[in-house]
């Protein structure tokens, strides 16, 4: 799919600097019949204007309920929400300026694509141009030209979530909710309209909350990430960062693949730590938490950062391969050695090369790319 270019002046962006949203130690408990659950534990965040930040995490642990109190349809035990600076917790949810997209679409079946659109702006009673010209821009922008008059089970689930995005657009919201948009849709389907909704997101400018559970759409599609876990943000970073530099065992494990190898820092040079893994002594960055009197840590090294090569000269090396996996552009070891299994990923090589399976091999860590966490 792709979006037509809008006429010079016909996007109605964002003004400028708006749709800063600040969480401040946002809770929320659900008391029913088997006791209290904290859904969301004091949650902080600062989004600013026009950034469009994800909420990561497993299931259960508070995203779409953070969203929901965003939003106005759930009320939050404790905490604070501002918009702009003004407090938003006393607004209801149809005055606040706010849009939701849902997996579900939640589309009006007995209504068409055109009049699901105009739903929103009809209800704040705008004037019949001002109807006319708003549709006119969703309809183009999210190329849905030539199927205004369809109703919604004449679309593709594709079509259908490209309605719901024009629907929540046309109201011009300062901030635009999403609660797992793309869950509904197949594979190949959900990364075009990945970029589609960050290409419309980026042309208006709109300040966006995204809740997923797939890390790979909050990496591909965030300039921020919040990592929750348990109610509680783990960490709130960039892509990259998070990748590099997670802060604890449990972003680690969820972003991406990792090992860890069990290790004691020997002593602190500045930020770093020097430890001895897989026989090799390293200077690494570490988490702030590390320090000198640390017993003990866990190296995190992702498996494409370790390089493998079979002992050719006789000698013994620090493991063995124990399974050989190909992935077409890629080939995973796992290769027993004494501190643990480590998994190696490879890219690039010819898969008629790959080490087989009991091949002796050496590892190289990459200080560079390693990082030193607390087990906790
Ligand atoms: N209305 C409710 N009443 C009682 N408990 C609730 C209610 N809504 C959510 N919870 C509980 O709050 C916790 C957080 O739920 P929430 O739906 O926010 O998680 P989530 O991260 O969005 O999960 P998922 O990815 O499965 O949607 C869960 O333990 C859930 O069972």
């Amino acid at each position: 799919m792709t979006i037509a270019a809008p006429e010079p002046g016909t996007v109605p962006s964002v003004e400028a600097g708006t749709g800063r949203l600040q969480l401040d130690a946002l809770t929320k408990q659900f008391t029913g019949r088997s006791g209290t659950v904290t859904a969301v534990d004091h949650v902080s965040l600062d989004v600013a204007p026009g950034e469009f930040i994800t909420l990561l995490g497993p299931s259960g642990c508070g995203k779409t309920t953070t969203l929901r109190i965003v939003a106005g349809f759930e009320e939050s035990s404790s905490g604070r929400i501002r918009l702009d600076g003004s407090y938003i917790d006393d607004m209801p949810p149809q005055r606040r300026p706010m849009a939701m997209v849902f997996q579900s679409y939640a589309l009006f079946p007995h209504l068409t694509v055109a009049e699901n659109i105009g739903y929103g702006l009809r209800l704040q009673r705008r004037g019949k141009d001002e109807i006319a010209s708003a549709m006119r821009m969703a309809v183009t922008s999210m190329n849905l030209v030539g199927l205004e008059d369809r109703s919604p089970h004449e679309l593709s689930g594709g079509q259908q979530q490209r309605v719901a995005l024009a629907r929540a657009l046309v109201v011009q919201p300062k901030v635009l909710l999403f609660d797992e948009p793309l869950s509904n849709l197949d594979a190949k389907l959900r990364d075009a309209m990945r970029a589609e909704i960050r290409r419309i997101q980026r042309m208006f400018g709109i300040t966006s909350i995204y809740v997923t559970h797939d890390q790979d759409e909050a990496m591909s599609m965030s300039d921020r990430i919040v990592v929750m876990n348990k109610g509680k943000v783990e960490q709130v970073a960039t892509p990259g960062e998070i990748y590099a530099r997670p802060s604890s065992v449990f972003v680690a494990d969820f972003i991406g693949r990792a090992n860890f190898i069990e290790t004691v820092p020997q002593r602190m040079v500045g930020t770093s730590a020097v430890v001895t893994a897989l026989g090799h002594e390293l200077t690494v960055a570490a988490h702030p938490k590390i320090s000198a009197g640390t017993d003990s840590a866990y190296l995190m090294v992702r498996p494409e950062t370790v390089k493998v090569s079979a002992v050719t000269d006789g000698g013994s090396g620090i493991g063995t391969v124990l399974r050989t996996t190909f992935h077409g552009p890629t080939i995973d070891y796992e290769i027993e050695t004494t501190g643990g299994t480590i998994t190696v990923t490879e890219a690039g090589i010819d898969s008629r090369l790959a080490l087989s399976e009991g091949t002796n091999v050496h590892l190289v860590l990459n200080p560079e790319r390693a990082y030193l966490l607390t087990r906790d």
